[in-house]
């Protein structure tokens, strides 16, 4: 092993003082979760000094490669915020970090210079390396104070960094993928904002050859930093043949507006659109999610009736033009695609995928980063959680046969070369809502399809999505793919049995990773067949974990 300098004295001093600034709220221990850290925005100080600490380790543990970190809360109500690390490839923190993150984030202030020092020993960080960092954050109220905080912890321990002001989450990861392959045969894009626009709008005009989009998109916001970005991206797009946009619910003065009674959150769990909306009868409509990385459709059909077109309808519909594509190329005996979903995919969607895509389909554990590492297992790894969340990725065998295939055709040359735009568009280092969308706007524009259609692929079977309170969530122990529960003892037996008295029941009950709470779905052949079985597993759930279900 190298030989590894140590943490300076002057370092240890300055981090030493620059934390007894903040204050640790008494008695709260912290958790870097399914997405990082999250909770009231007047918790986090010495949370966000922690995490700049360790976003310095980490670079210089890579070896001086970028660091990205995000203040954000997503979807959560605006009075929360919350912070993410991205890898240097745009993807999620390494596993075995987010624990390093936890205990620093844990240390006393008093000690928090002899924490650092001693997880830098541990996970054998060279200290004479560079480290570098790129931070952004969302548009919530709180952000320019933790972003002060960060700020002190980069200084204290002379990290090098740039501050992107407000960007959404996956513009970030962007930036950070961008940053460490400049100048290297894998090239992602121009680290800045208007790179990812020019990007996005270079690759769209591409695929976009031969086809045009039917009638506007109308989009919600959420009020939050999605509004702006979405506005600058429209600019460019418009620069490069356009697409009829709507910008709606992009207020990012208000600071109570984010996320209230709109985003993709607030759709998917409602199953509704916004109050506010006065989208009309067919009416292609979309929402994000608070920073941009959710993204689910929905209309009105002709009878008044909500329709929603979440996560799974992007995969499948992804899935299902990536596939024609590929046989269009004359490439698809070569590719593998694959399909990965969570235990919240619809059972309609998982079999539409295996039945008639005929496509292998893939279950993980909740959380973008399970899927992430499950698809790159395939040439083409298609994932979505159901809430929208999710993107399409690439392996390197992939670029390969796309960019390498003589074609014998215009058609086929016409399928490459969109193929390959496609890889482009499509934001491979994490799931992006712009990103999404302008890739549900191009297949609806070359399959000619409304909402209406893409609706009628298949249909969902009716579902729920419930919350119980209870006295110690984590008695609740899953299966690998969250669907079984292994404690508390016997408690799945009893959601099974209540399962089969339902036609198509299907039902599961998990502890969150995000709120203090156990989730429970439930989908049934019919709607009043869903509401039911839920009442039983919530009441069951709510039983064993000696609390009232809550609806
Ligand atoms: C049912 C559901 O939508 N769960 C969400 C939610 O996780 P929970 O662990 O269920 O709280 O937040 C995660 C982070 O955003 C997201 O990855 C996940 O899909
Ligand atoms: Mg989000």
């Amino acid at each position: 092993m190298a030989s590894q300098a140590a943490v300076k004295e002057h370092i240890k001093t300055a981090i030493s003082k620059a934390a007894l600034q903040y204050t640790k709220p008494e008695g709260k221990v912290f958790e870097y979760g399914t997405a990082g850290f999250r909770m009231k925005a007047d918790l986090l100080n010495t949370v966000i000094f922690a995490v700049g600490l360790l976003a310095g380790l980490r670079s210089k543990k890579l070896s001086g490669q970028w660091i990205g970190v995000m203040i954000t809360a997503s979807h959560n109500p605006a009075e929360d915020n919350g912070v993410k690390l991205v890898d240097p490839m745009g993807e999620m923190l390494e596993g075995a970090w987010e624990v390093y993150a936890t205990k620093l984030a844990n240390a006393p202030l008093e000690s928090i210079a002899e924490v650092y020092e001693q997880l830098a020993k541990e996970i054998e960080v060279d200290m004479g390396n560079p480290a570098r960092v790129v931070f952004a954050r969302d548009t919530r109220a709180s952000g320019s104070r933790l972003v002060g905080v960060l700020n002190a912890a980069l200084t204290a321990t002379e990290v090098e960094f740039i501050d992107f002001k407000y960007m959404t989450t996956p513009q970030l990861h962007y930036i950070v993928r961008c940053k460490n392959t400049l100048g290297t045969q894998y090239e992602y894009g121009e680290p800045s904002e208007q790179g990812y626009y020019e990007k996005l709008a270079t690759s769209f005009k591409k695929v976009m050859r031969g086809v045009k989009v039917q009638g506007s998109l109308t989009v919600d916001c959420a009020n939050g930093v999605g509004g702006p970005k979405l506005r600058e991206l429209i600019k460019v797009l418009d620069a490069a043949g356009g697409l009829d946009i709507k910008v709606v619910n992009d207020d990012v003065i208000n600071p109570d507006a984010l996320n209230f009674n709109c985003g993709a959150d607030y759709v998917k769990t409602k199953q509704r659109a916004p109050p506010s909306s006065k989208a009309g009868v067919l009416d292609r409509c979309a929402s994000l999610d608070g920073d941009a990385d959710r993204l689910v459709y929905y209309f009105v059909d002709e009878t008044n009736t909500f329709r929603l077109l979440d996560g799974d309808r992007i995969a499948t519909l992804a899935a299902s033009f990536i596939g024609y594509l590929a046989q269009k190329a004359g490439i698809s005996q070569k590719l593998n695609i694959g399909v990965i979903q969570t235990a919240y995919a619809n059972g309609a969607s998982s079999d539409y995928i295996k039945n008639v895509l005929k496509l292998p389909t893939e279950y993980t554990r909740t959380g973008v980063k399970h899927l992430h590492h499950a698809a790159l297992r395939y040439d083409v790894g298609v994932y979505f959680e159901a809430n929208g969340h999710g993107t399409v990725t690439f392996s390197e065998n992939a670029m390969k046969i796309i960019r390498n295939t003589e074609p014998q055709s215009p058609a086929q040359k016409q399928a490459l070369e969109s193929l390959l735009a496609l890889t482009e568009l499509i934001n491979q280092a994490v799931g992006d809502a712009l990103s999404d969308m302008l890739l549900v706007e191009v297949i609806l524009a070359h399959k000619g399809w409304s909402p209406k259609e893409w609706l009628g692929t298949y249909t969902d079977l009716p579902s729920t999505l419930d919350r119980v309170v209870v006295k110690d969530r984590s008695i609740f122990k899953t299966s690998d793919d969250d669907t079984i529960l292994t404690s508390p003892a016997g408690l799945q037996g009893e959601i099974d049995t209540f399962m089969l008295m339902f036609n198509k029941g299907r039902s599961f009950a998990r502890a969150s990773g995000t709120e203090d709470v156990v989730r429970v779905y439930a989908e049934a052949a019919t709607r009043g067949e869903a509401i039911n079985l839920s009442k039983a597993v919530t009441g069951l759930v709510g039983i064993a974990g000696k609390a009232d279900a809550q609806h």
